[in-house]
């Protein structure tokens, strides 16, 4: 989804008026040059201005940073820009749910600037969303916490963000939370003065109101972008196409008219009641930070609520009502047991313990929110991440044996082959019983059937671009097809766009290639962002020793 940015963004009174190139150089080189001994590997994702890739280092490959990369041939006009990004990811550098800036660089021959950030290897949160049905209560909780927490710590830093969207919060592969892409953000409190903002920016389904129509206080705007990514969170789907009157959605919502209607019937009443203080026009009335953490939603254990219910149904008694009940919309107090056990399956197993708010220490996954699933610690010391990934939406199955190859990624020539190549966690792939050829022209007739534009990649590469035309904001993603060992893999990464609508598209797309989606499950093996077989796996750990 594209982002608006109506004024441009200038730099404010807290930062150098230095224009130059060079400047942005030298504006932080204060870690590992990435550059002899680091490879690119693989394009992550596509920015406004240039590609972002995984660049890893030779010597060990569980280095691995992401380098954003910016065209300055084809946008001449963004140095500014860019030069302020960074400076303000840098200011903002020590908190475990921001990105961590690591360095940057303008690298005269190529013409571009490159800005080396902390590589998030859980790829991006709206890939945990299904679409049109959200994530599971305590999972969104997990997640809406930590991005509650960064976004407290950005302001008080006094910095706004301006464009929070869960394309732009990156997972690790322990599930934490990386507030990303500084591109919009500004500083707006230096020096203890606090300024109003008038730079209309953001996404439009995620901007405030008064963003849109006046000058403006920045956190409030921060904290409703919070509140729209909840809904997306909880329903699978956005709020509204932007907070203005002549959208019905929002009109209704404002009036309170329209409840019994989505994405309002799949949130609970204790959400909606957050909801409510988060997505208030007036940005004087809205709940602040403080108010939101202290919220009946923010601070109840939904582990305790799964436990409860898991003992009421192996009882034998269909009793998902009363006091210990998960948050539920009132419509569906009447759900179906097969509705709850889906909920309870979708999420950790209710044997295991149940944390609390403090329960999980930073010596388990990093952050003092609280962890749904408990960190299992090994006899080595080490923890096992909690892993949301089980509730699978797409997850490649039958995949037992896959380390990709560097010809396999489709790297340039230029690249130097690394053995342990990476593919960012992504829900968007499935592995298919027929040879990767076939599938090319399977996806190709799939997405003609359903109105989407498709462009090949160059060279005969095993790759296609889909620019889903049916939407009004314009979305594409990119297919990879990745053969191994007598497997094929289909990998799906959203390009441009809302990542919901690149969703539904993989949904409808996956499910026109139903009769070749492998349906046996088998071990696919992701660690530390490494797709291999168990074997590899032990040879790395053993060439680590
Ligand atoms: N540190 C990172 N680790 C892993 N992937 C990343 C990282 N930074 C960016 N990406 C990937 O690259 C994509 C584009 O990055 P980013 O959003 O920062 O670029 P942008 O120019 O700001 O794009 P936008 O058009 O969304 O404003 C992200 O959506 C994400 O998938």
């Amino acid at each position: 989804m594209a982002s608006i940015a109506e004024e441009g963004i200038t730099t404010d009174g807290a930062e150098s008026n230095s224009k130059s190139k060079s400047a942005a150089t030298r504006s932080g080189s204060d870690h590992a040059n990435y550059g002899v001994g680091w490879n690119v590997v693989r394009t992550l994702g596509e920015g406004a201005y240039g590609e972002v890739k995984l660049v890893v280092d030779s010597q060990n490959p569980l280095n691995a940073v992401a380098m954003k990369v910016i065209d300055l041939a084809k946008h001449p006009d963004v140095v500014e820009t860019v030069r302020k990004e960074a400076l303000l990811m840098r200011m903002l550098r020590n908190h475990v749910n921001i990105i961590k800036y690591l360095d940057m660089r303008f690298e005269e021959n190529l013409d571009e600037f490159q800005i080396f950030l902390e590589y998030a290897d859980g790829g991006e949160l709206f890939d945990q969303i299904e679409p049109d049905v959200g994530m599971p209560t305590q999972k969104a909780q997990f997640y809406f916490r930590q991005l509650i927490k960064g976004l407290e710590y950005i302001h008080s830093r006094g910095v706004a963000h301006r464009d929070i969207k869960p394309e732009n919060l990156l997972l690790t592969k322990n599930d934490l939370l990386k507030i990303s892409d500084f591109g919009m953000a500004t500083v707006f409190r230096h020096n203890g003065r606090e300024r109003l903002l008038d730079t209309r920016c953001g996404t439009l389904p995620y901007v405030a109101p008064e963003v849109l129509s006046q000058k403006y206080k920045a956190q409030p705007a921060d904290v409703w972008s919070c509140g729209i990514v909840l809904v997306a969170l909880l329903a699978g789907e956005l709020a509204w196409d932007s907070p203005t009157g002549d959208c019905d959605a929002f009109n209704d919502w404002t009036e309170s008219a329209n409840l019994d209607a989505n994405p309002w019937t799949k949130i609970g009443t204790v959400a909606l009641s957050l909801l409510r203080a988060i997505l208030n026009n007036n940005p004087l009335h809205r709940a602040c930070i403080k108010r939101i953490q202290a919220h009946p939603w923010f601070t109840k254990d939904f582990s305790k609520e799964r436990a409860h219910l898991s003992r009421t149904y192996s009882n034998g008694v269909a009793n998902a009502t009363g006091s210990g009940t998960l948050d539920r919309p009132a419509k569906r107090r009447k759900r179906s047991l097969n509705t709850v056990f889906e909920v309870l399956d979708g999420d950790q197993s209710v044997s295991q313990p149940v944390p609390g708010n403090n329960s999980v220490s930073s010596n388990d996954c990093g952050t003092d929110v609280g962890c749904p699933t408990a960190c299992k610690r090994q006899r080595d010391g080490s923890t096992t991440p909690p892993n949301f990934a089980n509730n699978s939406f797409s997850q490649p199955e039958n995949v037992d044996s896959m380390l990709l190859s560097y010809s396999q990624i489709g790297c340039s020539q230029s690249q130097t082959p690394n053995p342990f190549q990476r593919l960012v966690r992504r829900m968007t792939r499935f592995c298919v019983t027929v040879p990767g050829h076939d599938v090319l022209g399977m996806v190709v007739v799939a997405c003609d059937n359903l109105g989407y534009t498709v462009r090949k990649g160059p060279h005969g590469q095993s790759i296609l671009t889909v620019l889903i035309t049916k939407t009004r904001r314009e979305t594409s993603f990119v297919v990879s097809v990745y053969e191994m060992g007598g497997r094929v893999l289909v990998d799906c990464r959203r390009s441009k766009g809302d990542g919901l609508e690149f969703k539904r598209a993989f949904v409808a797309v996956k499910q026109k290639l139903n009769d070749v989606v492998c349906r046996e499950s088998g071990a696919w093996l992701e660690v530390n962002g490494l797709v291999c077989s168990q074997f590899q796996l032990s040879q790395l750990s053993l060439a680590q020793d």
